[in-house]
């Protein structure tokens, strides 16, 4: 018996795979094990109770009827939770690896203390993203929820969502807010169907009475997900609970989400966050220069200002390259001495020279790895460190590739794995000055290349 079952499992499997997206399949289906078929029931495996009711839920009509057609008789679907085995472990595409999966939450997943609304510049560009942000801040869950909001890399929109999660967090300490990105969202969701941890994972999310979601668009094509998050979204709202969501494009813009989802964020109130103009610019420089306690003449501020222009990131790091820079070698901070510091780094070109061929080879130079490694499906540390690199570098030394197109330049890949390459690398840039110095002179050669 077990033979036939198998065999006719089989069948319903590679029209399953035919049928549903992968992610599903490999989520969900792949799996189920066959155990046995008498008297028209056909019983199958499940790894736990989640898998029974989500298979209940979508695809037990489904199943029977494919189990019938192949079977030449009506078949009824038995679902068998395994709960005292280990769920067999699916690869599910697209999600990271395991030893992400299990790794503990990381610095970007917990408040930071420096991104406070006193912090935050305000002009013409992020005004009303910044007046939502405070709205929410003072009275959660009451008005503009969901408040949604999105814009271009590193122009603030995780600023905000901590400054939220600062404020709350200071004037109503009972309350339970939580930041967290819909990559690490996604990772533990994954991670408590298959070790059986739904019970908690739920609890964690349904209990709170503020989530900060960062960098929404993790969740393009993402089903599984998207579900699960939409039934946590619709809990938390209902009970009047904050929700902020960050995104790089507007709700309408996030292909492969579900209608229903997006219309969801746009019930609340959508903000968006523009490239800063010149005077914004010059007001964050002199922020960022007296929070830090650095001296910077105000020719200089103004000089880096009407350089760099898109990326607040980048204009951070200036301040701090040339500061160092001055520090370490006694320089005296001039227009002069800065254009010479910054020479590689601000330059009146556009960013047309700049190719995704061209980063990958200097980074490949510099890691001493093969250039077709940028391509290749190899994942250790020696080839995916600087293959992340390169992503990083493709997604912001200029803003003419997407990370669909950056995902395709490095053998295909899917745009959320370069989402989190950028993130592995900002982690890093945040916590190894020594890295951020090699970044530098991988980003000069880049430059000088043109
Ligand atoms: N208006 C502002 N005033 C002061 N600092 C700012 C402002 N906007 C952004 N920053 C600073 O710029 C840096 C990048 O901002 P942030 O990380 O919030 O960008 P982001 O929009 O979330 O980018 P990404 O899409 O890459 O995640 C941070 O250090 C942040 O403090």
């Amino acid at each position: 018996m077990i033979i036939e079952s198998s065999e006719l499992w089989q069948k319903v499997v590679d029209n399953l795979n035919l049928s549903i997206n992968p992610e599903t399949y490999n989520l969900w289906i792949a799996p189920l094990k066959p155990i046995s078929f008498e008297n028209n029931i056909f019983t199958v495996a499940v790894p736990n109770v989640y898998f029974s009711q989500w298979i209940e839920a979508h695809q037990q009509k489904n199943i029977e009827q494919l189990l019938s057609a192949a079977a030449g008789a009506q078949i009824v679907l038995q679902l068998q939770p395994q709960q005292d085995i280990m769920p067999v472990i699916a690869k599910v595409e697209n999600t990271p690896a395991p030893a992400d999966v299990a790794a503990p939450i990381s610095q970007r997943d917990q408040i930071n203390p420096k991104y406070v609304f006193e912090r935050f510049v305000v002009g013409s560009s992020n005004r009303f993203a910044h007046g939502c942000s405070e709205a929410v801040a003072k009275n959660p869950g009451k008005q503009f929820n969901p408040l949604f909001i999105y814009g271009g890399v590193g122009l603030g929109k995780t600023h905000l969502l901590h400054a939220i999660g600062n404020y709350i967090k200071q004037n109503n300490p009972a309350l339970k807010v939580l930041y967290v990105t819909a990559e690490r969202f996604t990772s533990e969701f994954i991670e408590a169907l298959r070790f059986d941890k739904m019970p908690s994972f739920k609890n964690k999310y349904r209990n709170l009475d503020c989530l900060l979601i960062d960098d929404i668009q993790f969740l393009v094509g993402k089903g599984s997900s998207q579900e699960e998050f939409f039934y946590m979204f619709n809990s938390l709202h209902t009970s009047g609970k904050q929700i902020v969501v960050s995104s790089d494009r507007p709700p309408k813009e996030l292909e492969k989400v579900e209608e229903r989802l997006i219309s969801r964020f746009e019930w609340g109130i959508t903000a968006d966050i523009a490239s800063p103009d010149l005077e914004t610019r010059i007001a964050i420089l002199r922020k960022k220069a007296e929070d830090e306690k650095l001296y910077v003449p105000d020719d200089v501020i103004i000089y880096i200002a009407t350089q760099i222009k898109s990326n607040i990131r980048e204009l951070e790091g200036s301040l701090l390259r040339i500061t160092a820079f001055s520090a370490f070698t006694g320089t005296p901070l001039t227009v002069d001495s800065v254009q010479k510091i910054l020479k590689d780094i601000i330059k009146p070109q556009s960013d047309a020279a700049i190719t995704i061929d061209n980063i990958q080879k200097i980074v490949a130079e510099e890691f001493n790895i093969e250039l077709r490694d940028m391509k290749s499906k190899r994942r250790t540390d020696a080839v995916a460190f600087p293959r992340q690199i390169a992503m990083y570098l493709a997604r912001t030394l200029s803003d003419k590739f997407s990370t669909t197109d950056i995902g395709d330049a490095f053998g295909g890949r899917d745009h959320t794995t370069v989402m989190h390459a950028c993130n592995k690398i900002k982690e890093k840039m945040n916590s190894d000055p020594y890295f951020n110095a090699k970044l530098n002179q991988i980003i000069k050669k880049i430059r000088a290349a043109e």
